[in-house]
């Protein structure tokens, strides 16, 4: 069974005449443990799609089903590009990292600093403000916030793309653990390629707010047959 599934789901802004079509008729699907890939040019409708799936706004047509255990937003997490503006730059990283935990039982100070390794930081980041970690080191605290609650989901949306290579190169292979690791599904929402050839297994093209084609990787390769996701990928 899917983890998530999405079908024929449509979303349109503005009123009256103004009313503008940003998604029109989206099937996707993730089984649990998938790696997949959501790709389109800018404005293609990508972040809309995962604030509808984060139930952060509603469809006007359509149904979205998420087959989860617990509670929604401990399945499933999205970590945003700007690390910076989802840190509160006030708090300190232990600050930051304990928040979403306020209702977890037991040594939480104890499972966070176990938790640290995983993103490779470590106790002496706790103390300190967002401010004062590197570009990459606070994209990591981000992430960390977002997996303390170990979702079976989780939605990266252009999370590598403001970062240099070698930085964008540690978050993916730390994505990769974590799938591999905690069986847990990953939307990767990308512009880049690149990275979405390496880190996936599926792929779903996007233009101008549909979904024109998937792929699955087979021999390590996308396989298109639409002429505009076949130059995204040339
Ligand atoms: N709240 C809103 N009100 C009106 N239009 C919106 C709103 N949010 C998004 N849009 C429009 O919806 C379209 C899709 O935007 P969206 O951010 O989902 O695209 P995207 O594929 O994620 O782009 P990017 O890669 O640049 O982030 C754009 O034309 C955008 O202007």
């Amino acid at each position: 069974m899917a983890l998530l599934k999405i079908e024929h789901v449509a979303k349109r802004y503005g009123r009256g005449r103004q009313r503008k079509g940003v998604l029109e008729d989206i099937n996707l699907s993730i089984g649990k443990g998938d790696l997949v890939g959501l790709v389109g040019e800018s404005g293609s409708g990508k972040s809309t799609l995962a604030r509808l799936i984060m139930r952060l706004e509603t469809m006007d047509e359509g149904e979205i089903s998420f087959s989860r255990s617990g509670n929604f937003y401990d399945s499933c997490q999205i970590v945003f590009q700007n690390a910076t503006a989802a840190l509160n730059p006030t708090w300190t990283v232990r600050a930051s990292l304990l928040e979403p935990l306020r209702l977890m039982k037991g040594d939480r100070e104890g499972y966070i600093k176990e938790m640290l390794s995983l993103v490779s930081l470590s106790d002496v980041h706790l103390d300190r403000l967002p401010s004062e970690l590197s570009g990459g080191e606070r994209q990591r605290v981000n992430l960390l916030r977002s997996i303390l609650v170990k979702p079976e989901l989780l939605i990266c949306d252009e999370i590598v793309s403001s970062l240099d290579r070698l930085i964008q190169k540690e978050i993916v292979e730390l994505l990769k653990r974590l799938n591999e690791e905690m069986g847990m599904a990953i939307l990767f929402i990308s512009h880049d390629l690149k990275v979405v050839n390496y880190l996936c297994d599926r792929v779903y093209v996007m233009k101008d707010g549909r979904i024109v084609e998937d792929s699955v990787k087979q021999d390590g390769t996308f396989v298109f047959s639409h002429p505009y996701a076949q130059r995204l990928f040339e």
